[in-house]
């Protein structure tokens, strides 16, 4: 196997979601994000967005056939190390991506896999479709995930508990309904951070926000980051303490001159931050 830059052997990451014509978020982020940490980048593509940094002004489907075929040719070639799946607002989609993964011949227990189920953007828009593929997601998607990563408003409405903003009591019941563990991000709206339950305990990740505007495409690039870190080995807390610092320095140094509502985020100059590198290579060192 040919080595990456550090050493060790290529790893290759899938993103199963819906395109971003104007880059910042879906499936282009999830390949920046991908690529900015030394993997290699695979997808499998589910649906179109005609968006940009103000907003979604349409949606097409791709046909299920062409869904399965696309799933079919990667995962029958590319030993893929982690999954990360993003928006998918067909039911039917959801049903048979849940169904390919958990038919395969290698058991993807041993990959992990993030599920960011999107339902409102940054800019405001619902993406997620009503409520059928809310109940999918919740049926599908939740036993399947090593970890789900919804922002505390999908949180809510994945829960049932449309009152409720304490994240703890929120990921717990999406617990009961069969979720493995659960990252809510930016938890606590007030000060920041995000909240991780990882099915026994709770690990609050704390952060500061950052008032850049620039967060098309934070929580795409978040789930993706976490998805190479779990499959680089760490743990769960660790790799959410992590991903979380990544997403908030893509923030940080987000692309304010591209676009004039929530700009992108930038993944590469969070990357290439001195002291995210450092905290990067630490963890790193010495995981597969
Ligand atoms: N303004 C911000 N400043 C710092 N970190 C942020 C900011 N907005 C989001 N994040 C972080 O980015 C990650 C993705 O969060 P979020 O924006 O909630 O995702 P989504 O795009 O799904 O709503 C989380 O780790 C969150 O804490
Ligand atoms: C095609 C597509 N997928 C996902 C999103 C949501 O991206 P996210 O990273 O949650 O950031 P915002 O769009 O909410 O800023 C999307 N917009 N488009």
């Amino acid at each position: 196997m040919r080595p990456d830059a550090t050493g060790r052997p290529t790893l290759a990451c899938l993103t199963i979601g819906s395109s971003d014509p104007s880059g910042g978020a879906g499936i282009q982020a999830d390949v920046k994000a991908f690529s900015a940490l030394g993997t290699y980048a695979t997808t499998v593509l589910v649906g179109l967005t005609a968006q940009n940094t103000t907003g979604v002004s349409r949606v097409h489907d791709v046909p299920l056939p062409m869904v399965a075929a696309q799933l079919d040719a990667v995962l029958t070639d590319v030993a893929v190390g982690a999954v990360k799946i993003g928006t998918t607002w067909s039911p039917d989609v959801v049903e048979l991506v849940a169904d390919r993964l958990s038919g395969l011949a290698v058991p993807i227990v041993a990959v992990p896999i993030v599920v960011d189920p999107v339902l409102v953007t940054a800019s405001g828009s619902a993406l997620g479709g009503g409520q059928e593929a809310v109940t999918a997601v919740r049926r599908c998607f939740l036993p399947l995930a090593t970890v789900i990563t919804p922002n505390l408003g999908e949180a809510q409405r994945l829960a049932g508990t449309p009152g409720e903003d304490d994240p703890a009591r929120i990921a717990e019941r999406l617990v009961d309904l069969g979720a493995r563990a659960v990252l809510i991000t930016d938890a606590r709206p007030d000060t920041g951070g995000d909240w991780l339950f990882d099915g026994e305990r709770h690990h609050p990740v704390p952060g500061r926000r950052h008032d850049t505007h620039c967060e098309h495409g934070a929580g795409c690039t978040h789930s993706s980051v976490l998805a190479v870190l779990l499959a680089r080995g760490l743990d769960l807390p660790t790799a959410a303490q992590l991903a979380h610092r990544v997403a908030a320095r893509a923030v940080e140094t987000g692309h304010r001159d591209v676009g004039s509502g929530r700009h992108p985020v930038d993944v590469f100059a969070a990357v290439r931050d001195a002291a995210v590198s450092k905290q990067l290579a630490e963890h790193l060192e010495g995981v597969r």
